[in-house]
Protein backbone atom coordinates (compact mmCIF):
# COMPACT_ATOMS: atom_id res chain seq x y z
CA UNK A 1 0.00 0.00 0.00
CA UNK A 2 1.08 3.57 -0.90
CA UNK A 3 -0.19 6.71 -0.11
CA UNK A 4 -0.17 9.37 -3.57
CA UNK A 5 -1.08 12.71 -4.60
CA UNK A 6 -0.58 12.54 -7.71
CA UNK A 7 -3.24 12.45 -10.66
CA UNK A 8 -3.76 11.90 -14.35
CA UNK A 9 -0.48 12.61 -16.38
CA UNK A 10 1.22 13.79 -13.68
CA UNK A 11 0.83 10.22 -12.13
CA UNK A 12 1.57 8.66 -15.71
CA UNK A 13 5.14 11.10 -15.57
CA UNK A 14 6.44 9.29 -12.43
CA UNK A 15 8.69 6.16 -13.71
CA UNK A 16 8.54 4.94 -10.29
CA UNK A 17 4.56 5.56 -9.53
CA UNK A 18 3.52 4.86 -13.21
CA UNK A 19 1.40 1.44 -13.40
CA UNK A 20 0.33 1.83 -17.35
CA UNK A 21 -2.63 -0.40 -17.64
CA UNK A 22 -1.99 -1.64 -14.71
CA UNK A 23 -4.38 0.77 -13.03
CA UNK A 24 -6.81 -1.14 -11.26
CA UNK A 25 -10.71 0.14 -11.09
CA UNK A 26 -10.47 1.67 -7.73
CA UNK A 27 -7.06 3.60 -8.37
CA UNK A 28 -8.66 5.38 -11.82
CA UNK A 29 -11.68 6.36 -9.92
CA UNK A 30 -9.29 7.87 -7.15
CA UNK A 31 -6.51 9.13 -9.49
CA UNK A 32 -9.05 10.84 -12.64
CA UNK A 33 -7.44 7.96 -14.86
CA UNK A 34 -10.55 7.04 -16.36
CA UNK A 35 -10.43 7.83 -20.21
CA UNK A 36 -6.95 8.24 -19.99
CA UNK A 37 -6.40 4.55 -20.76
CA UNK A 38 -7.87 1.71 -22.40
CA UNK A 39 -10.54 0.11 -20.61
CA UNK A 40 -8.89 -2.95 -19.84
CA UNK A 41 -6.68 -3.39 -16.93
CA UNK A 42 -3.64 -5.59 -17.34
CA UNK A 43 -2.18 -7.72 -14.87
CA UNK A 44 1.62 -7.35 -14.83
CA UNK A 45 2.34 -10.41 -16.24
CA UNK A 46 0.30 -9.23 -19.21
CA UNK A 47 2.31 -6.30 -19.40
CA UNK A 48 5.64 -8.64 -19.23
CA UNK A 49 4.27 -10.33 -22.30
CA UNK A 50 3.31 -7.61 -24.47
CA UNK A 51 7.06 -5.89 -23.42
CA UNK A 52 8.74 -9.15 -24.53
CA UNK A 53 7.01 -9.25 -27.26
CA UNK A 54 7.55 -6.32 -28.81
CA UNK A 55 11.45 -6.33 -27.33
CA UNK A 56 12.00 -9.42 -29.04
CA UNK A 57 10.66 -8.35 -32.45
CA UNK A 58 13.21 -5.53 -32.20
CA UNK A 59 15.40 -5.60 -35.24
CA UNK A 60 19.17 -5.11 -33.50
CA UNK A 61 20.58 -4.76 -29.96
CA UNK A 62 20.64 -0.76 -30.06
CA UNK A 63 16.90 -1.06 -30.82
CA UNK A 64 16.40 -3.27 -27.92
CA UNK A 65 19.07 -0.98 -25.55
CA UNK A 66 16.76 2.04 -26.82
CA UNK A 67 13.75 0.43 -26.23
CA UNK A 68 14.25 -1.06 -22.58
CA UNK A 69 16.25 2.62 -21.80
CA UNK A 70 12.56 3.81 -22.91
CA UNK A 71 10.31 1.79 -20.75
CA UNK A 72 13.36 2.40 -17.51
CA UNK A 73 12.03 5.84 -18.15
CA UNK A 74 7.98 5.41 -18.29
CA UNK A 75 7.52 2.24 -15.99
CA UNK A 76 10.41 1.04 -13.28
CA UNK A 77 8.38 -2.13 -12.16
CA UNK A 78 7.31 -3.00 -15.65
CA UNK A 79 11.06 -2.70 -16.22
CA UNK A 80 12.24 -4.55 -13.57
CA UNK A 81 9.83 -6.93 -13.76
CA UNK A 82 11.21 -7.89 -17.78
CA UNK A 83 14.97 -7.75 -16.25
CA UNK A 84 14.66 -10.04 -13.48
CA UNK A 85 12.23 -12.63 -15.08
CA UNK A 86 14.66 -12.33 -18.43
CA UNK A 87 17.95 -11.64 -16.88
CA UNK A 88 20.16 -13.78 -19.13
CA UNK A 89 18.38 -12.46 -22.18
CA UNK A 90 18.16 -8.75 -21.14
CA UNK A 91 22.15 -8.45 -19.62
CA UNK A 92 23.62 -8.32 -22.56
CA UNK A 93 21.36 -5.12 -24.02
CA UNK A 94 21.22 -3.32 -20.65
CA UNK A 95 24.69 -3.83 -19.69
CA UNK A 96 27.94 -4.95 -21.56
CA UNK A 97 28.23 -5.12 -24.53
CA UNK A 98 25.37 -3.24 -25.90
CA UNK A 99 25.59 -0.42 -23.03
CA UNK A 100 29.08 0.40 -24.67
CA UNK A 101 27.24 0.96 -27.82
CA UNK A 102 24.79 2.86 -26.07
CA UNK A 103 27.26 5.26 -24.29
CA UNK A 104 28.92 6.03 -27.95
CA UNK A 105 25.95 6.58 -29.16
CA UNK A 106 24.24 8.46 -25.93
CA UNK A 107 23.87 11.69 -27.39
CA UNK A 108 22.12 10.89 -30.35
CA UNK A 109 19.38 8.52 -28.32
CA UNK A 110 18.68 10.95 -25.40
CA UNK A 111 15.57 10.81 -24.75
CA UNK A 112 14.57 11.94 -21.08
CA UNK A 113 16.33 13.03 -18.27
CA UNK A 114 17.68 10.21 -15.96
CA UNK A 115 20.17 10.95 -12.78
CA UNK A 116 22.30 14.12 -12.17
CA UNK A 117 25.31 15.69 -15.19
CA UNK A 118 27.11 17.69 -12.67
CA UNK A 119 29.12 19.96 -15.46
CA UNK A 120 31.93 21.76 -13.94
CA UNK A 121 30.86 25.05 -15.57
CA UNK A 122 27.93 24.51 -12.55
CA UNK A 123 30.45 23.89 -10.28
CA UNK A 124 28.97 26.36 -7.62
CA UNK A 125 25.76 24.36 -7.93
CA UNK A 126 26.47 21.15 -6.84
CA UNK A 127 24.87 21.19 -3.31
CA UNK A 128 21.81 22.85 -4.74
CA UNK A 129 21.22 20.57 -7.64
CA UNK A 130 21.46 17.85 -5.13
CA UNK A 131 18.90 19.15 -2.62
CA UNK A 132 16.23 18.59 -5.09
CA UNK A 133 13.51 16.56 -2.54
CA UNK A 134 13.31 14.06 -5.36
CA UNK A 135 16.75 12.83 -4.38
CA UNK A 136 15.72 13.03 -0.43
CA UNK A 137 16.00 9.46 -0.21
CA UNK A 138 19.09 8.63 -2.56
CA UNK A 139 20.38 5.48 -0.45
CA UNK A 140 22.98 3.81 -3.43
CA UNK A 141 25.34 6.59 -6.21
CA UNK A 142 27.17 5.78 -9.28
CA UNK A 143 29.45 8.27 -10.57
CA UNK A 144 31.51 8.35 -13.19
CA UNK A 145 33.60 11.35 -15.21
CA UNK A 146 32.94 9.09 -18.38
CA UNK A 147 37.02 8.88 -19.03
CA UNK A 148 37.57 5.11 -19.22
CA UNK A 149 34.15 3.92 -20.44
CA UNK A 150 34.52 -0.07 -20.56
CA UNK A 151 37.66 -0.44 -23.27
CA UNK A 152 35.94 2.39 -25.39
CA UNK A 153 37.81 4.91 -23.52
CA UNK A 154 36.89 8.63 -23.45
CA UNK A 155 33.17 8.87 -23.82
CA UNK A 156 32.47 12.25 -22.14
CA UNK A 157 28.75 12.94 -21.01
CA UNK A 158 28.25 9.86 -23.33
CA UNK A 159 29.51 7.84 -20.01
CA UNK A 160 26.64 8.33 -18.02
CA UNK A 161 25.07 5.14 -19.05
CA UNK A 162 27.27 3.01 -17.41
CA UNK A 163 26.15 4.56 -14.10
CA UNK A 164 22.66 4.10 -15.32
CA UNK A 165 23.15 0.24 -16.25
CA UNK A 166 25.35 -0.48 -13.18
CA UNK A 167 22.44 0.45 -11.11
CA UNK A 168 19.97 -1.49 -13.39
CA UNK A 169 22.02 -4.45 -12.08
CA UNK A 170 22.12 -3.31 -8.21
CA UNK A 171 17.77 -3.41 -8.85
CA UNK A 172 17.49 -6.52 -11.12
CA UNK A 173 20.34 -8.51 -9.28
CA UNK A 174 21.07 -7.20 -5.95
CA UNK A 175 17.03 -6.33 -5.18
CA UNK A 176 18.08 -2.61 -4.56
CA UNK A 177 15.11 0.17 -4.49
CA UNK A 178 15.11 2.10 -7.49
CA UNK A 179 13.50 5.35 -6.10
CA UNK A 180 16.99 5.50 -3.70
CA UNK A 181 19.46 4.83 -6.36
CA UNK A 182 21.22 7.98 -8.44
CA UNK A 183 23.42 7.85 -11.57
CA UNK A 184 25.97 10.76 -11.61
CA UNK A 185 28.10 11.90 -14.63
CA UNK A 186 30.75 14.44 -13.50
CA UNK A 187 31.03 16.04 -16.76
CA UNK A 188 34.33 17.65 -16.35
CA UNK A 189 34.65 17.73 -20.63
CA UNK A 190 36.05 15.66 -22.82
CA UNK A 191 39.67 14.76 -25.24
CA UNK A 192 37.44 12.66 -27.64
CA UNK A 193 37.75 15.19 -30.87
CA UNK A 194 34.80 13.57 -32.34
CA UNK A 195 32.26 14.09 -29.91
CA UNK A 196 33.23 17.89 -29.12
CA UNK A 197 32.87 18.49 -32.87
CA UNK A 198 29.18 16.46 -33.06
CA UNK A 199 26.30 19.21 -32.81
CA UNK A 200 24.27 16.50 -30.91
CA UNK A 201 27.04 16.25 -28.30
CA UNK A 202 24.65 16.56 -24.56
CA UNK A 203 28.36 17.15 -22.77
CA UNK A 204 29.86 20.02 -22.18
CA UNK A 205 31.91 20.98 -25.05
CA UNK A 206 35.39 21.12 -23.45
CA UNK A 207 38.54 19.76 -23.23
CA UNK A 208 38.99 17.42 -20.39
CA UNK A 209 39.65 19.70 -17.38
CA UNK A 210 42.64 18.00 -15.50
CA UNK A 211 44.98 18.93 -12.53
CA UNK A 212 43.89 21.37 -9.62
CA UNK A 213 41.07 22.09 -10.95
CA UNK A 214 39.58 18.82 -11.22
CA UNK A 215 40.75 17.47 -8.07
CA UNK A 216 38.78 20.35 -6.62
CA UNK A 217 35.78 19.41 -8.45
CA UNK A 218 35.54 16.13 -7.81
CA UNK A 219 36.79 17.27 -3.63
CA UNK A 220 33.50 19.58 -4.03
CA UNK A 221 31.34 16.95 -5.11
CA UNK A 222 32.66 14.34 -2.31
CA UNK A 223 32.06 16.95 -0.08
CA UNK A 224 28.98 17.59 -1.29
CA UNK A 225 27.71 13.85 -1.01
CA UNK A 226 28.83 13.73 2.50
CA UNK A 227 26.74 17.02 3.47
CA UNK A 228 23.31 15.65 1.64
CA UNK A 229 23.44 11.61 2.35
CA UNK A 230 25.60 10.96 5.49
CA UNK A 231 25.47 7.08 4.95
CA UNK A 232 25.45 6.76 1.17
CA UNK A 233 27.20 4.34 -0.98
CA UNK A 234 29.52 6.06 -3.73
CA UNK A 235 30.58 3.54 -6.01
CA UNK A 236 33.37 5.46 -8.84
CA UNK A 237 32.79 4.04 -11.93
CA UNK A 238 35.23 3.96 -14.73
CA UNK A 239 37.51 6.71 -14.17
CA UNK A 240 40.63 6.32 -15.84
CA UNK A 241 43.27 4.47 -13.86
CA UNK A 242 45.24 6.63 -12.07
CA UNK A 243 42.43 8.78 -11.18
CA UNK A 244 40.40 5.70 -10.06
CA UNK A 245 43.24 4.63 -7.37
CA UNK A 246 43.73 8.19 -6.54
CA UNK A 247 40.45 8.40 -5.36
CA UNK A 248 39.67 5.18 -3.64
CA UNK A 249 43.05 5.81 -1.69
CA UNK A 250 41.62 9.62 -0.70
CA UNK A 251 37.78 8.85 0.33
CA UNK A 252 38.24 4.92 1.38
CA UNK A 253 38.58 5.93 4.83
CA UNK A 254 36.40 8.89 4.84
CA UNK A 255 32.84 7.63 3.52
CA UNK A 256 31.28 4.50 2.36
CA UNK A 257 33.03 4.22 -0.98
CA UNK A 258 34.57 1.61 -3.20
CA UNK A 259 35.88 1.50 -7.04
CA UNK A 260 34.11 -1.48 -8.89
CA UNK A 261 36.64 -1.62 -11.52
CA UNK A 262 39.52 -1.68 -8.65
CA UNK A 263 37.60 -3.98 -5.62
CA UNK A 264 34.65 -5.40 -7.82
CA UNK A 265 36.79 -6.72 -10.70
CA UNK A 266 39.20 -8.32 -7.91
CA UNK A 267 36.74 -9.88 -6.03
CA UNK A 268 34.72 -11.68 -9.09
CA UNK A 269 38.65 -12.92 -10.81
CA UNK A 270 39.40 -14.31 -7.52
CA UNK A 271 36.21 -15.80 -6.41
CA UNK A 272 36.32 -17.69 -10.06
CA UNK A 273 40.31 -18.34 -9.72
CA UNK A 274 39.21 -19.99 -6.18
CA UNK A 275 36.77 -22.29 -7.67
CA UNK A 276 39.01 -23.10 -10.86
CA UNK A 277 42.17 -24.01 -8.18
CA UNK A 278 39.38 -26.16 -6.00
CA UNK A 279 37.96 -27.85 -9.65
CA UNK A 280 41.69 -28.97 -10.36
CA UNK A 281 43.03 -29.80 -6.94
CA UNK A 282 45.17 -27.04 -7.02
CA UNK A 283 46.53 -24.41 -4.68
CA UNK A 284 46.70 -20.83 -4.63
CA UNK A 285 50.05 -20.56 -2.84
CA UNK A 286 51.55 -22.46 -6.71
CA UNK A 287 50.06 -20.13 -8.92
CA UNK A 288 52.36 -17.46 -10.89
CA UNK A 289 49.81 -14.81 -12.93
CA UNK A 290 50.22 -13.11 -15.87
CA UNK A 291 48.42 -9.74 -16.15
CA UNK A 292 48.31 -8.38 -18.90
CA UNK A 293 46.93 -4.10 -18.25
CA UNK A 294 48.23 -2.74 -15.43
CA UNK A 295 45.67 0.22 -14.23
CA UNK A 296 43.04 0.18 -12.05
CA UNK A 297 41.62 -3.31 -12.76
CA UNK A 298 45.05 -5.03 -13.11
CA UNK A 299 46.85 -3.86 -9.82
CA UNK A 300 43.20 -4.19 -8.50
CA UNK A 301 43.37 -8.09 -8.96
CA UNK A 302 46.78 -8.65 -8.21
CA UNK A 303 46.25 -6.91 -4.89
CA UNK A 304 43.46 -8.69 -3.98
CA UNK A 305 45.01 -12.07 -4.96
CA UNK A 306 48.06 -11.11 -3.08
CA UNK A 307 46.12 -10.38 -0.09
CA UNK A 308 44.64 -14.39 -0.65
CA UNK A 309 48.09 -15.61 -1.04
CA UNK A 310 49.19 -14.02 2.34
CA UNK A 311 45.76 -15.29 3.88
CA UNK A 312 47.27 -18.65 2.52
CA UNK A 313 50.47 -18.90 4.30
CA UNK A 314 52.54 -16.58 1.54
CA UNK A 315 54.79 -14.23 2.82
CA UNK A 316 53.92 -10.75 1.03
CA UNK A 317 56.92 -9.84 -0.63
CA UNK A 318 57.38 -13.92 -2.01
CA UNK A 319 53.34 -13.44 -3.29
CA UNK A 320 53.63 -10.33 -4.89
CA UNK A 321 56.94 -11.74 -6.87
CA UNK A 322 54.37 -14.35 -8.35
CA UNK A 323 52.88 -11.53 -10.45
CA UNK A 324 53.98 -10.20 -13.81
CA UNK A 325 52.03 -7.05 -14.83
CA UNK A 326 51.84 -5.28 -18.13
CA UNK A 327 51.11 -2.16 -19.79
CA UNK A 328 51.41 -0.39 -23.27
CA UNK A 329 55.27 -0.57 -23.06
CA UNK A 330 55.83 -4.04 -21.53
CA UNK A 331 56.54 -5.68 -18.39
CA UNK A 332 56.11 -3.50 -15.48
CA UNK A 333 60.15 -2.93 -14.49
CA UNK A 334 61.65 -1.12 -11.44
CA UNK A 335 62.84 1.96 -11.77
CA UNK A 336 60.73 3.10 -15.18
CA UNK A 337 59.44 6.61 -14.49
CA UNK A 338 56.28 5.38 -16.33
CA UNK A 339 55.16 3.78 -13.20
CA UNK A 340 52.26 5.04 -11.24
CA UNK A 341 52.32 4.12 -7.63
CA UNK A 342 49.83 1.78 -7.57
CA UNK A 343 52.13 0.01 -9.62
CA UNK A 344 55.56 0.46 -7.94
CA UNK A 345 55.14 -2.81 -5.75
CA UNK A 346 54.32 -5.20 -9.09
CA UNK A 347 57.25 -3.99 -10.70
CA UNK A 348 60.24 -6.64 -11.18
CA UNK A 349 63.47 -6.15 -10.18
CA UNK A 350 65.61 -5.41 -13.31
CA UNK A 351 67.85 -7.71 -12.32
CA UNK A 352 65.42 -10.68 -12.75
CA UNK A 353 64.51 -9.97 -15.99
CA UNK A 354 67.42 -8.71 -17.21
CA UNK A 355 67.78 -11.37 -20.41
CA UNK A 356 64.08 -11.39 -21.18
CA UNK A 357 64.87 -8.72 -23.58
CA UNK A 358 64.73 -9.62 -27.10
CA UNK A 359 67.34 -8.16 -29.12
CA UNK A 360 67.16 -4.80 -30.27
CA UNK A 361 64.19 -3.67 -27.71
CA UNK A 362 63.78 -2.46 -24.65
CA UNK A 363 60.46 -2.81 -23.86
CA UNK A 364 59.60 -6.88 -22.43
CA UNK A 365 56.78 -8.06 -24.75
CA UNK A 366 54.01 -10.16 -23.54
CA UNK A 367 55.37 -13.65 -25.34
CA UNK A 368 58.74 -13.09 -23.57
CA UNK A 369 57.22 -12.56 -20.44
CA UNK A 370 55.00 -15.71 -20.70
CA UNK A 371 58.02 -17.62 -21.95
CA UNK A 372 60.02 -17.13 -18.94
CA UNK A 373 57.49 -16.94 -16.69
CA UNK A 374 55.84 -19.46 -17.24
CA UNK A 375 52.91 -18.01 -15.85
CA UNK A 376 49.46 -20.77 -14.55
CA UNK A 377 47.55 -17.60 -15.38
CA UNK A 378 46.92 -14.81 -18.11
CA UNK A 379 44.52 -12.54 -17.32
CA UNK A 380 43.63 -9.46 -20.04
CA UNK A 381 42.65 -6.42 -18.12
CA UNK A 382 44.05 -3.98 -20.95
CA UNK A 383 41.04 -3.11 -23.50
CA UNK A 384 42.86 -4.19 -26.13
CA UNK A 385 41.60 -6.67 -28.13
CA UNK A 386 43.35 -9.34 -29.79
CA UNK A 387 46.19 -9.14 -27.26
CA UNK A 388 46.27 -12.96 -26.50
CA UNK A 389 47.78 -14.24 -30.11
CA UNK A 390 47.85 -17.97 -31.26
CA UNK A 391 51.47 -17.53 -30.43
CA UNK A 392 51.34 -16.17 -26.72
CA UNK A 393 48.18 -19.27 -26.16
CA UNK A 394 50.67 -21.85 -27.66
CA UNK A 395 53.62 -20.67 -25.70
CA UNK A 396 51.49 -20.48 -22.62
CA UNK A 397 50.50 -23.94 -23.43
CA UNK A 398 53.30 -25.27 -23.49
CA UNK A 399 53.50 -25.03 -19.94
CA UNK A 400 50.58 -25.63 -18.08
CA UNK A 401 47.92 -28.47 -18.10
CA UNK A 402 44.96 -26.52 -17.81
CA UNK A 403 46.12 -22.84 -18.63
CA UNK A 404 43.67 -20.55 -17.09
CA UNK A 405 42.75 -17.74 -19.39
CA UNK A 406 40.77 -14.42 -18.44
CA UNK A 407 39.98 -12.23 -21.36
CA UNK A 408 38.34 -9.69 -19.24
CA UNK A 409 38.04 -6.36 -21.36
CA UNK A 410 34.59 -5.03 -22.21
CA UNK A 411 32.76 -4.64 -24.35
CA UNK A 412 33.05 -7.86 -26.63
CA UNK A 413 34.62 -6.33 -28.87
CA UNK A 414 37.64 -5.18 -26.64
CA UNK A 415 38.14 -8.90 -25.27
CA UNK A 416 42.15 -9.71 -25.54
CA UNK A 417 40.62 -13.61 -27.28
CA UNK A 418 37.70 -15.08 -28.20
CA UNK A 419 37.11 -18.30 -26.40
CA UNK A 420 36.85 -20.53 -29.40
CA UNK A 421 40.34 -19.62 -30.71
CA UNK A 422 41.43 -20.24 -27.25
CA UNK A 423 39.88 -23.53 -27.03
CA UNK A 424 41.56 -24.69 -30.18
CA UNK A 425 44.97 -22.67 -29.53
CA UNK A 426 45.59 -25.38 -26.64
CA UNK A 427 43.31 -28.16 -27.64
CA UNK A 428 40.38 -27.91 -25.75
CA UNK A 429 42.62 -27.57 -21.82
CA UNK A 430 41.94 -23.62 -21.19
CA UNK A 431 39.80 -22.80 -18.34
CA UNK A 432 38.01 -19.70 -19.77
CA UNK A 433 36.79 -16.63 -18.55
CA UNK A 434 35.66 -13.83 -20.32
CA UNK A 435 34.52 -10.26 -19.13
CA UNK A 436 31.36 -9.65 -22.16
CA UNK A 437 28.95 -12.77 -22.49
CA UNK A 438 30.43 -15.22 -25.02
CA UNK A 439 28.41 -18.39 -26.85
CA UNK A 440 29.10 -21.62 -25.44
CA UNK A 441 32.45 -23.15 -27.03
CA UNK A 442 32.74 -26.57 -28.48
CA UNK A 443 34.95 -28.75 -26.64
CA UNK A 444 35.43 -32.13 -27.87
CA UNK A 445 31.98 -32.35 -29.20
CA UNK A 446 30.64 -30.38 -26.12
CA UNK A 447 29.23 -27.65 -25.65
CA UNK A 448 30.64 -25.76 -22.73
CA UNK A 449 29.46 -22.52 -21.42
CA UNK A 450 31.55 -19.48 -20.67
CA UNK A 451 31.93 -18.37 -17.66
CA UNK A 452 31.01 -13.97 -17.71
CA UNK A 453 33.92 -13.05 -14.78
CA UNK A 454 32.06 -9.95 -14.51
CA UNK A 455 32.13 -7.43 -11.71
CA UNK A 456 28.51 -7.97 -11.61
CA UNK A 457 28.48 -11.10 -10.04
CA UNK A 458 30.01 -8.59 -7.03
CA UNK A 459 28.86 -5.23 -6.75
CA UNK A 460 25.05 -5.26 -6.58
CA UNK A 461 25.17 -8.60 -3.83
CA UNK A 462 27.88 -6.16 -2.06
CA UNK A 463 26.01 -3.30 -2.04
CA UNK A 464 23.08 -5.01 -0.80
CA UNK A 465 24.80 -6.18 2.00
CA UNK A 466 26.68 -2.68 3.07
CA UNK A 467 23.18 -0.85 2.80
CA UNK A 468 21.30 -3.33 4.67
CA UNK A 469 23.70 -3.63 7.31
CA UNK A 470 24.47 0.02 7.14
CA UNK A 471 28.05 -0.21 6.89
CA UNK A 472 29.88 2.74 7.67
CA UNK A 473 32.85 1.59 5.09
CA UNK A 474 33.84 -0.70 2.47
CA UNK A 475 37.02 -2.85 3.41
CA UNK A 476 39.19 -4.97 0.91
CA UNK A 477 37.92 -7.76 3.62
CA UNK A 478 34.48 -7.26 2.78
CA UNK A 479 35.27 -7.72 -1.16
CA UNK A 480 37.33 -11.05 0.01
CA UNK A 481 34.39 -12.13 1.51
CA UNK A 482 32.22 -11.67 -1.46
CA UNK A 483 34.75 -13.53 -3.56
CA UNK A 484 35.17 -16.52 -1.15
CA UNK A 485 31.17 -16.59 -1.16
CA UNK A 486 31.01 -16.58 -4.77
CA UNK A 487 33.57 -19.46 -5.12
CA UNK A 488 31.25 -21.23 -2.63
CA UNK A 489 28.30 -21.30 -5.20
CA UNK A 490 30.44 -22.65 -8.25
CA UNK A 491 28.92 -25.77 -10.16
CA UNK A 492 32.43 -26.71 -9.87
CA UNK A 493 32.25 -27.87 -6.29
CA UNK A 494 30.11 -30.29 -7.57
CA UNK A 495 31.16 -31.59 -11.16
CA UNK A 496 34.99 -30.43 -11.73
CA UNK A 497 34.06 -30.35 -15.50
CA UNK A 498 30.89 -27.43 -14.71
CA UNK A 499 31.27 -23.79 -15.10
CA UNK A 500 32.96 -21.78 -12.53
CA UNK A 501 30.33 -19.93 -12.05
CA UNK A 502 26.58 -19.75 -11.38
CA UNK A 503 25.01 -18.84 -14.54
CA UNK A 504 23.78 -15.15 -15.01
CA UNK A 505 19.88 -16.32 -14.49
CA UNK A 506 20.90 -16.82 -10.75
CA UNK A 507 22.32 -13.61 -10.11
CA UNK A 508 19.55 -12.40 -7.58
CA UNK A 509 20.43 -16.02 -5.66
CA UNK A 510 24.23 -15.20 -5.71
CA UNK A 511 23.58 -11.50 -4.68
CA UNK A 512 21.50 -12.69 -1.95
CA UNK A 513 24.13 -14.81 -0.75
CA UNK A 514 26.81 -12.69 -1.15
CA UNK A 515 24.66 -9.89 0.35
CA UNK A 516 24.39 -11.89 3.48
CA UNK A 517 28.08 -12.58 3.81
CA UNK A 518 29.14 -9.41 3.54
CA UNK A 519 26.41 -7.90 6.40
CA UNK A 520 27.89 -10.24 8.60
CA UNK A 521 31.52 -9.81 7.73
CA UNK A 522 31.00 -5.80 8.38
CA UNK A 523 29.63 -6.71 11.66
CA UNK A 524 32.20 -8.57 12.76
CA UNK A 525 34.69 -6.01 11.59
CA UNK A 526 32.97 -3.38 13.62
CA UNK A 527 31.48 -1.53 10.47
CA UNK A 528 27.91 -1.79 11.28
CA UNK A 529 27.40 -2.36 14.93
CA UNK A 530 23.63 -1.86 14.92
CA UNK A 531 23.10 -5.16 12.53
CA UNK A 532 21.29 -7.53 14.05
CA UNK A 533 23.45 -10.72 13.17
CA UNK A 534 20.51 -13.41 14.92
CA UNK A 535 18.09 -12.09 12.08
CA UNK A 536 20.52 -11.32 9.46
CA UNK A 537 19.24 -13.63 6.70
CA UNK A 538 15.32 -12.38 7.60
CA UNK A 539 16.78 -8.84 7.20
CA UNK A 540 18.46 -8.92 3.39
CA UNK A 541 15.52 -11.19 2.05
CA UNK A 542 12.72 -8.34 3.84
CA UNK A 543 15.54 -5.36 1.67
CA UNK A 544 14.89 -6.92 -1.52
CA UNK A 545 12.69 -4.58 -3.45
CA UNK A 546 10.14 -6.86 -5.81
CA UNK A 547 8.94 -5.80 -8.87
CA UNK A 548 5.53 -5.66 -8.43
CA UNK A 549 2.85 -3.02 -7.96
CA UNK A 550 1.78 -1.51 -4.56
CA UNK A 551 -2.19 -0.68 -4.02
CA UNK A 552 -2.37 2.98 -4.42
CA UNK A 553 -4.29 5.45 -2.24
CA UNK A 554 -5.15 8.55 -2.14
CA UNK A 555 -2.89 10.60 0.22
CA UNK A 556 -5.33 12.50 2.88
N1 LIG B 1 35.31 -8.09 -16.57
C1 LIG B 1 35.18 -7.12 -15.71
O1 LIG B 1 34.42 -7.23 -14.72
C2 LIG B 1 35.95 -5.86 -15.86
C3 LIG B 1 36.64 -5.58 -17.00
N2 LIG B 1 37.35 -4.42 -17.11
C4 LIG B 1 37.98 -4.13 -18.38
O2 LIG B 1 39.36 -3.96 -18.23
C5 LIG B 1 39.84 -2.99 -19.13
C6 LIG B 1 40.76 -2.04 -18.38
O3 LIG B 1 40.09 -1.43 -17.32
P1 LIG B 1 40.92 -0.53 -16.27
O4 LIG B 1 42.03 -1.28 -15.68
O5 LIG B 1 39.96 0.08 -15.34
O6 LIG B 1 41.50 0.60 -17.27
P2 LIG B 1 42.80 1.49 -17.11
O7 LIG B 1 42.71 2.54 -18.13
O8 LIG B 1 42.96 1.85 -15.69
O9 LIG B 1 44.02 0.49 -17.48
C7 LIG B 1 44.24 -0.02 -18.75
C8 LIG B 1 45.57 -0.72 -18.73
O10 LIG B 1 45.75 -1.38 -19.96
C9 LIG B 1 47.09 -1.17 -20.37
N3 LIG B 1 47.30 -1.37 -21.80
C10 LIG B 1 46.93 -0.59 -22.84
N4 LIG B 1 47.38 -1.11 -24.00
C11 LIG B 1 48.07 -2.23 -23.67
C12 LIG B 1 48.79 -3.19 -24.40
N5 LIG B 1 48.89 -3.12 -25.73
N6 LIG B 1 49.38 -4.22 -23.73
C13 LIG B 1 49.28 -4.32 -22.38
N7 LIG B 1 48.61 -3.43 -21.63
C14 LIG B 1 48.02 -2.40 -22.27
C15 LIG B 1 47.36 0.27 -19.94
O11 LIG B 1 48.74 0.51 -19.94
P3 LIG B 1 49.35 2.00 -20.08
O12 LIG B 1 49.02 2.66 -18.78
O13 LIG B 1 50.79 1.75 -20.30
O14 LIG B 1 48.65 2.65 -21.23
C16 LIG B 1 46.75 0.23 -18.55
O15 LIG B 1 47.66 -0.36 -17.66
C17 LIG B 1 38.62 -2.35 -19.78
O16 LIG B 1 38.46 -2.88 -21.07
C18 LIG B 1 37.46 -2.81 -18.92
O17 LIG B 1 36.29 -3.02 -19.68
C19 LIG B 1 37.43 -3.51 -16.09
C20 LIG B 1 36.74 -3.73 -14.94
C21 LIG B 1 35.90 -4.90 -14.77
C1 LIG C 1 32.59 -4.42 -16.08
C2 LIG C 1 33.22 -3.14 -15.86
O1 LIG C 1 33.07 -2.54 -14.81
C3 LIG C 1 34.04 -2.57 -16.90
O2 LIG C 1 34.28 -3.21 -17.92
O3 LIG C 1 34.49 -1.44 -16.71
MG1 LIG D 1 33.60 -0.50 -14.97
Amino acid sequence: MRNVNRFGYELFSDPILNKGTAFTEAERDAFALHGLLPPHIATLDQQVERRMTAFRNLQDDLARYIFLRGLQDINETLYYALLTRHLEEMLPIVYTPTVGLGCQRFSHIYRRPRGLYLSLPYRDQIAKILSQPRFDDVQTIVVTDGERILGLGDLGAGGMGIPIGKLALYTAAGGIDPSRTLPITLDVGTDNQALRDDPLYIGWRHERVRGAEYEEFVEAFVSAVEARWPHVLLQWEDFAGPNASRFLDRYRDRLCTFNDDIQGTAAVVCGTLLSALSAARQDLRDQTVVMVGSGGAGSGIAGLLVKAMVEAGIPEEEARRRFYLTGSRGLLVEGSNRLQPYQVPFAQPRSRVADWTVENREAIGLEEVIRHARPTMLIGVSGQAGLFSEAVVREMAKHVDRPVIFPLSNPTSQSEAVPADLMAWTGGRAVIGTGSPFAPVSVGGVQKRVDQVNNAYIFPGLGLGIVTAKARRVTDTLFLTAARTLAEMSPSRLDPNAPLLPPVSALREVSAKIALAVALQAHREGLAPDFDVDNAERLIAEAIWEPQYKTYHRAA
